[in-house]
């Protein structure tokens, strides 16, 4: 009879406790089992938006590793515990938290949702200079730490702050990534679907530009079911829900409703964070897993929104191929209307003014 092969000499943790007993595997294994390279994300600021992103990639089976770093600490090590509680219902992942970076270190995906959120009311862009500061603390040591890595951004105002992340880090453009309008496509999907009845995952539909109150909605390329909704709804202007969906008032309804629906929320609850949570989850799926998907996150647009000057350096959200090594391709010929252009380019404008008054 053949020998057993020990755990260790197939691959499998030697150091598990002694009353497992050992397996015996058939040759079909070629006596090895090759470890797979395991993979740590790191989340800074353990806040409302950092716990519901960190507790949505631990569901999804997406890390090995998960570090949490906050500037506080006691809050910081309570969230890990209450996570690490957990364990008996949820894969197997080491959850590590403090307050230092260096624990970031050798991260693949370094996420970033530290800094001071809105108060009722309040733009995305009125955070703009409390979070640089904090940004110039935080974004230098965890590029250094983890200087292979994918940044991405979440922090207020996103897209002003993913040029900041890009400038101190020092990191090519294809590996920093704001989460951009990727949860606005979400909410703008979700009231296209109410407004269809129809399931929000069969709904094509962007939101582009600058995540906040300048966000492009997309109108002439949505589509339900590989069918474009608009051209569609013009030839059949006569049906029950032509009538109901073609109708300038309901579109420009659900775009202002996008665009309110982050306010709402937070006079509501006093800031957002489930929707966000799923937001990011998802893009690290794409990301970590090579999925090539198409996201709207926030890029570097450089002399892709027309009439904008080519050389301005900004970030902006249009629909980016995500993978392994970040931003795989970019969107750049985008076919709008003249009216959503002009939209897009004013977005432009509005974020350019504020890169431009940082003087980076
Ligand atoms: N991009 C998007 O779609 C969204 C962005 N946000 C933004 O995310 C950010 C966080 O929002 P919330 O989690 O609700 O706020 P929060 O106040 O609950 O959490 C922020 C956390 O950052 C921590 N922090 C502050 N300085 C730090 C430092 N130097 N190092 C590490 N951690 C530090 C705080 O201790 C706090 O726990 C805000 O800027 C908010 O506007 C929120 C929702 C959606
Ligand atoms: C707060 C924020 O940016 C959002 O929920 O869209």
């Amino acid at each position: 009879m053949k020998k057993a092969t020990s755990l260790s000499e197939l691959g499998f943790d030697a150091d598990g406790p002694s009353f497992f007993r050992q397996v015996s595997l058939s040759d079909d294994c070629n006596g090895r089992t090759p470890r797979r390279r395991l993979i740590k994300v790191s989340v800074i600021g353990a806040g409302n938006v950092g716990m519901a992103i960190a507790q949505t990639i631990l569901t999804q089976d997406l890390a090995d590793e998960i570090v949490l770093v906050d500037a506080v600490a006691d809050k910081v090590r309570g969230e890990m515990l209450d996570l690490q509680h957990a364990a008996a219902f949820l894969p197997r992942v080491r959850i590590v938290s403090g307050t230092g970076i260096e624990l970031t270190g050798g991260s693949d995906l370094v996420i970033v949702t530290a800094g001071a959120r809105q108060i009722p009311g309040e733009t995305r862009l009125n955070l703009l200079q409390r979070n640089v500061a904090l940004f110039r603390k935080i974004v230098p040591p965890a590029a250094e730490a983890s200087p292979e890595s994918i940044l991405l951004i979440v922090s207020n105002p996103v897209d002003v702050l993913t040029y900041v992340a890009w400038k101190l880090s020092g990191f090519p453009p294809s590996r920093v990534i704001g989460s951009g309008t990727n949860l606005d496509s979400s909410r703008f999907r979700f009231l296209l679907a109410e407004h269809l009845e129809v399931n929000a995952q069969d709904v094509q539909a962007y939101m582009v530009g600058e995540h906040g109150d300048s966000s492009v909605a997309l109108f002439s390329s949505i589509s339900v079911g590989g069918m474009p909704v608009l051209s569609h709804l013009q030839r059949n202007h006569r049906s029950a829900v032509t009538k109901k969906v073609f109708d300038g008032e309901a579109l420009e309804g659900i775009r202002r409703a996008v665009v309110g629906s982050a306010y709402e929320v937070i006079q509501l609850k006093g800031y957002t964070s489930w929707a966000i949570g799923y937001s990011v989850a998802n893009l690290a799926w794409s990301l970590l897993r090579d999925q090539r998907r198409i996201h709207p996150v926030s890029v570097l647009a450089k002399g892709l929104v027309l009439g904008v000057p080519p050389d301005r350096e900004l970030f902006l959200s249009l629909p980016a191929r995500l993978g392994r090594a970040g931003v795989l391709g970019v969107a750049a010929e985008l076919v709008l209307t003249e009216e959503e252009n002009k939209r897009l380019r004013q977005s432009a404008e509005t974020l350019w003014g504020y890169c431009q008054a940082l003087a980076l």
